[in-house]
């Protein structure tokens, strides 16, 4: 008989969560889970659950308002990573690169949200499931064409 969310994830339930690298005057937004949260004090993108029948854009936007406050607008996706975690929770992580359009971050979950260089992002101690994107994302921003 299977109880709980681990037969889920044993059964492979993929949980899509979509992702915001906000990025404002060369600096990049960075939100530390809370002691109370899953991921406790690991830093990761603010986002979250995308609900069934809702678009990753849509959700993101949604998210950012509840968690932070701000408005923003999704500028292009990157490539989404699957991850899954020691206990059996299994991610599709899906980032997009995205600018504040209106307010200032103001963490209601967090316990804390910073903005830092992209050569000061490795630094941090990311959420498993991120550390491909931060790399990959890194890469993109050093050889990105400035028109
Ligand atoms: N928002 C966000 N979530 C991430 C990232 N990396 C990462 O592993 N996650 C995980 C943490 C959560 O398990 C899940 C996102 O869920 P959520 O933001 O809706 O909130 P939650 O803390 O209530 O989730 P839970 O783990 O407690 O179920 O994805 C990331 O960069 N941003």
């Amino acid at each position: 008989m299977f109880k709980g969310n681990a037969s889920l994830y044993s059964m492979g339930e993929t949980i899509k969560v979509c992702c915001a690298i906000l990025v404002d005057n060369d600096k990049i937004l960075c939100a530390q889970r809370s002691a109370t949260m899953s991921l406790p004090h690991k830093w990761e993108f603010p986002g979250g659950k995308i609900e069934p029948g809702e678009k990753p854009e849509h959700a993101l936007k949604r998210e950012l308002s509840e968690e932070l406050g701000i408005e923003i607008e999704v500028l292009q996706g990157f490539r989404s990573n699957f991850h899954r975690y020691s206990e059996g929770k299994q991610i599709e992580l899906i980032p997009f690169l995205a600018r504040i359009v209106d307010g200032n971050p103001d963490p209601v979950e967090h316990q804390a949200v910073i903005w830092l260089g992209v050569n000061e992002l490795v630094g941090l101690d990311w959420a498993d499931a991120d550390v491909p994107i931060v790399d990959e994302f890194i890469k993109w921003y050093r050889h990105r064409r400035v028109d």
